[in-house]
């Protein structure tokens, strides 16, 4: 009789409280209370299986932003996920002296070895001590520098070159060897690679940004592999040479001498050459291919007699149209698409007026922080450098202007990224018009990888027409 007791107690236990506990467990770290005014389908407040769906399918920068258009600026799309799309949001997280919202662990995939450099560094008071020693290597000033822009410039050209020389150049590849050359030659002047004509350094471009851990989960292709074990001889042959130039990372890491960790310091040049490979190349490929559109044909006309005009390379930066067309590619085409996630703070925060439970992950993406308000970015799927010409209006395109994040963690390399596209533009449009070449058959729609974006058939094959030839 007792024993049967304890059995039916037991199978009470079993059938009903203990599922009834998971549930309340459950609901309980939905955070339904608390997150239920944040707008968004009821149903993802759930579940963060439609968001992992949508990575797989690397469109979820889409799906995020037609979530935005439905649910306006603030929007759950997940059980534990907020994306915001407006220029106070993103103020409050990634401008608040990075103390409060922190980078979730999202960012360890990106580690080069087991060592904490700027980009992975979650802490804020590592990153700072980080940020603080390298940052004048990368400031405006260290790229306009007469042996950046020359190095910058003589590379443009080698790329314009070769591309002209065939009616068919995958420019896809070729601007990641560009845009590679471009930051060894920064990071290690005068001994930047060569990946766009060396025969020792062509596959260097094939960079794996994810770190080793991850090719469990997604497998390389042999280029990656190969490319990955050259770049790392080049940057650990690199370091230990010496002779750099006075304003290079390289010279500031040999100069700590004994105390140099060669490790570290080669982990975060590896860092580095894969954070400036697909964000540049793939933006400005992005940018070629649209300029190469015949509904653009006024545009580049414009943009190749500013050009024409400009008296010398290093003025390039004062060119008020180049400016433009490279503001509104990185408007349209920033490769960060995906939110960048942060972590809400102990205690819970608000975000535009929204109060969000501690250890939330919040983010805003560029895609749709650059689309989503009509009165600020009017017709914003429209390729459109005038609109950043025009005084109207241009606090609140700034304000939401987040191609290269915000606060503490901006991009460091932003304004060698600026230099680079606007000398490929000059090295292109000041002497040939482009079309896309005759067997162009690749897609070039977003595709979504783990923090940025490419284009989705990975190629992108234009014809260079010499300009006199082309009128
Ligand atoms: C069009 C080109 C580029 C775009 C759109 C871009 C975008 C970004 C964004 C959005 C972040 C912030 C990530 C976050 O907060 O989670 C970032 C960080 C970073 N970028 Fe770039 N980037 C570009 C080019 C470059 C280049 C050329 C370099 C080369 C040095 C570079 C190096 C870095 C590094 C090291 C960080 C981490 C900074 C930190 O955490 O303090 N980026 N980039």
């Amino acid at each position: 009789m007792l024993n049967s007791l304890v059995t039916d107690h037991a199978k009470l236990a079993l059938t009903i409280v203990f599922p009834l506990a998971l549930i309340l467990w459950w609901l309980q770290r939905l955070n339904l209370g608390a997150t239920r005014k944040i707008p968004g389908p009821w149903y993802l407040k759930f579940t963060t299986g439609f968001a992992k769906y949508h990575e797989f399918a690397g469109d979820k920068a889409i799906w995020i932003h037609h979530l935005h258009l439905r649910y306006g600026p603030v929007v759950q799309y997940a059980r534990n996920h907020v994306s915001f799309a407006t220029g106070t949001a993103s103020k409050q997280i990634y401008s608040t002296g990075n103390k409060d919202f922190r980078k979730t662990e999202l960012y360890d995939m990106f580690r080069q070895g087991s060592h904490i450099n700027l980009f992975t560094a979650l802490d804020p008071e590592k990153h700072g001590e980080i940020r603080r020693q390298l940052a004048d290597r990368y400031s405006n000033s260290t790229v306009l520098r007469s042996k950046i822009v020359t190095a910058i410039v003589e590379r443009a050209e080698t790329f314009t070159k070769i591309c002209s020389s065939t009616n068919s150049a995958d420019v896809y590849l070729y601007l990641h060897a560009y845009a590679l050359d471009c930051v060894t030659a920064m990071l290690f002047h005068p001994y930047g690679t060569d990946s766009l004509t060396g025969d020792n350094d062509k596959h260097m471009h094939y960079f794996p940004s994810l770190g080793p851990l991850w090719r469990f989960v997604a497998p390389r292709p042999a280029n990656l592999e190969m490319g990955g074990a050259m770049i790392h001889k080049y940057v650990t042959e690199t370091l230990a040479r010496g002779g750099h130039s006075a304003f290079t990372l390289a010279k500031r890491f040999s100069d700590q001498g004994e105390k140099l960790d060669l490790p570290l310091a080669i982990s975060e040049c590896l860092d580095h050459i894969g954070a400036g490979i697909e964000t540049t190349g793939d933006t400005l490929c992005w940018l070629l291919w649209e300029l190469s559109q015949p509904q653009h044909a006024d545009k580049v006309t414009r943009l190749h007699y500013e050009l024409v005009r400009a008296s010398t390379e290093a003025d390039l930066h004062t060119l008020p149209y180049l400016g433009a067309v490279v503001q509104e590619a990185l408007r349209l085409w920033a490769p960060g698409t995906l939110p960048l996630p942060r972590y809400v703070p102990e205690g819970g925060g608000c975000v535009d007026g929204y109060f969000l439970p501690a250890n939330m992950i919040v983010g805003c993406t560029a895609y749709s922080m650059h689309r989503l308000d009509a009165a600020v970015f009017p017709d914003a799927d429209t390729f459109s450098p005038e609109r950043w010409l025009d005084s109207e209006g241009a606090a609140d395109r700034q304000r939401n202007f987040f191609a290269f994040g915000l606060g503490a963690r901006t991009c460091i390399g932003k304004h060698l990224a600026m230099a680079e596209m606007r000398a490929c533009l000059n090295a292109v449009y000041s002497k040939y018009k482009t079309h896309p070449a005759h067997d162009m058959h690749s897609d070039m729609g977003l595709d979504d990888q783990a923090l940025t974006s490419r284009p989705k058939g990975m190629c992108c094959k234009l014809e260079l027409v010499p300009w006199d030839e082309a009128a």
